[in-house]
């Protein structure tokens, strides 16, 4: 598909469910006993292989004409044995949450995905929960295909995040959920804290301690009775990043993005693209489901190259690609650094972006950490292709963008990831004006 300079967006959209508060949703919800319901869950492939993974366990999930999903959950501890592998497809937020879930009962579970999941490292899951007494057969290098064995009673366990992953945080809470006594996380770097959010929310005993320096400890109390609830899941701040960066460089653009989630731990790119120059206004900022969310209104901008902060990097850990894209159109050069994380998502989205870039004419060197990115200064890109997306949807969807601004049109060569995270992603570029 391909994507050619566009005229001056203009309109107001609503982008899909948030993605990381939709795979919680489903997870804790079967895990109340009684009826959840769930409005706005984003019915994106990713989701969808949580959903079946949590029916495979014993939940009764199903939606409604209105798109209201209802979830009867098994209880803390009651999850069942699945008949078959648990198919995870591209998603990695659902595998690594699920394997926490699964450590806590003692059943077995098979984890299978596609190519780019199965070259995605598992350890970090692994190494923790196997501490708690899961046991773990994986493939050359942790990855899946993997089987694992969970352990009924659980071990509680005192850990300091390695890492910064929201999604390795939220396994181990979610084991700890099944486990008899207190689970506790140091976790030096702050990210995403929708997990410890609804967790509350649900009814479990959580608490969370930020010490002076940011470091947050957060304890939970295991074995815990989760209340059903009523979910209303805002729309995805990663995705209104597509149609912000786009309504920010095609010039003469204004356009309103309607509830979109902006909790901290997720609003790094606007503040970073406000930073550059860009016109972002928050209009009617409320709390909705107790997540911030406000109403987005964008204006065309000239951007100004920047060096962030790499302490940003995990409250805008997927919008790198699409911030890349803004840099390749602001006046000066970007110098991004701190982002080794982003080798191990979807695809190696340094390498795969700094090739994309370099195939539509734009000056970009790769650095072990980061990229350094020569703007062209609002000229327009010269534009190319096909681009290489290695099933990464926030690539595919990233060039798309950066088709509206090029002299000779971005060809994609595989739109299909898009589904994992953005169904509408191009008929919603297209209600704006923009031409694919
Ligand atoms: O917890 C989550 O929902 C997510 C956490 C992040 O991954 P990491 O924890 O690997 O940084 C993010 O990239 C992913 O899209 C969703
Ligand atoms: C990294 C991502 O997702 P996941 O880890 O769930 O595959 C993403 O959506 O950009």
């Amino acid at each position: 598909m391909t994507f050619t300079a566009a005229p001056p967006l203009a309109g107001s959209i609503a982008v899909p469910g948030d993605k990381s508060i939709s795979h919680r949703s489903l997870m804790l919800s079967a895990l109340a006993v009684g009826e959840s319901r769930i409005e706005g869950l984003l019915e994106g492939e990713d989701v969808l292989a949580t959903a079946a993974a949590m029916r495979a366990m014993g939940a009764d999930i199903g939606r409604d004409d209105g798109g209201i999903w209802h979830v009867h959950g098994v209880g803390v501890g009651g999850l069942l044995q699945p008949q078959t592998a648990l198919e995870m497809g591209n998603s990695g937020t659902s595998t690594r949450l699920l394997m926490g879930l699964i450590a806590s009962h003692a059943i077995t579970a098979t984890f299978t995905g596609d190519a780019s999941l199965s070259k995605r490292p598992m350890a970090r899951v692994t190494e923790p929960l196997s501490r708690m007494g899961a046991s773990f057969t994986a493939s050359p290098g942790e990855r899946l295909p993997l089987t694992m064995r969970g352990l009924c009673p659980a071990v509680p366990l005192d850990y300091r995040l390695p890492v910064a992953s929201a999604q390795v945080k939220s396994a181990i809470l979610l084991a700890g959920l099944n486990a008899p006594g207190v689970t506790r996380i140091v976790e030096p770097i702050p990210t995403r804290d929708h997990s410890e959010r609804m967790l509350r929310g649900f009814g479990a005993e959580l608490n969370v301690e930020t010490q002076s320096d940011g470091t947050r400890i957060i304890t939970l109390r295991g074995e815990a009775e989760l209340r059903p609830q009523s979910i209303m899941v805002p729309g995805d701040p990663s995705s209104a990043a597509f149609p912000i960066v786009a309504a920010l460089l095609v010039p003469g653009s204004r356009i309103t993005i309607m509830n979109v989630g902006l909790n901290a731990t997720r609003a790094g790119l606007i503040e970073l693209l406000r930073a550059m120059g860009g016109d972002i206004l928050i209009e009617n900022p409320r709390e909705v489901g107790g997540e911030p969310v406000g109403d987005l209104i964008v204006g065309a901008s000239s951007l100004k190259g920047i060096e962030p902060d790499p302490a940003l990097a995990p409250s805008m850990i997927d919008e790198y690609p699409v911030a890349f894209i803004a840099a390749a159109l602001a006046e000066g050069r970007s110098v991004f650094r701190g982002l080794e994380e982003l080798r191990v998502k979807e695809s190696d989205r340094l390498t795969t972006m700094a090739e994309g870039l370099r195939a539509i004419g734009v000056t970009v060197e790769e650095l072990e950490d980061g990229v350094v990115i020569e703007g062209s200064g609002g000229a327009l890109l010269a534009g190319g292709g096909p681009i290489a997306t290695k099933l990464d949807h926030r690539i595919a969807m990233s060039f798309a963008v950066a088709g509206l601004v090029s002299r000779s049109g971005v060809t994609i060569d595989d739109m299909r990831p898009v589904a994992t995270s953005f169904p509408g992603f191009t008929a919603l570029l297209r209600s704006l004006g923009a031409m694919a």
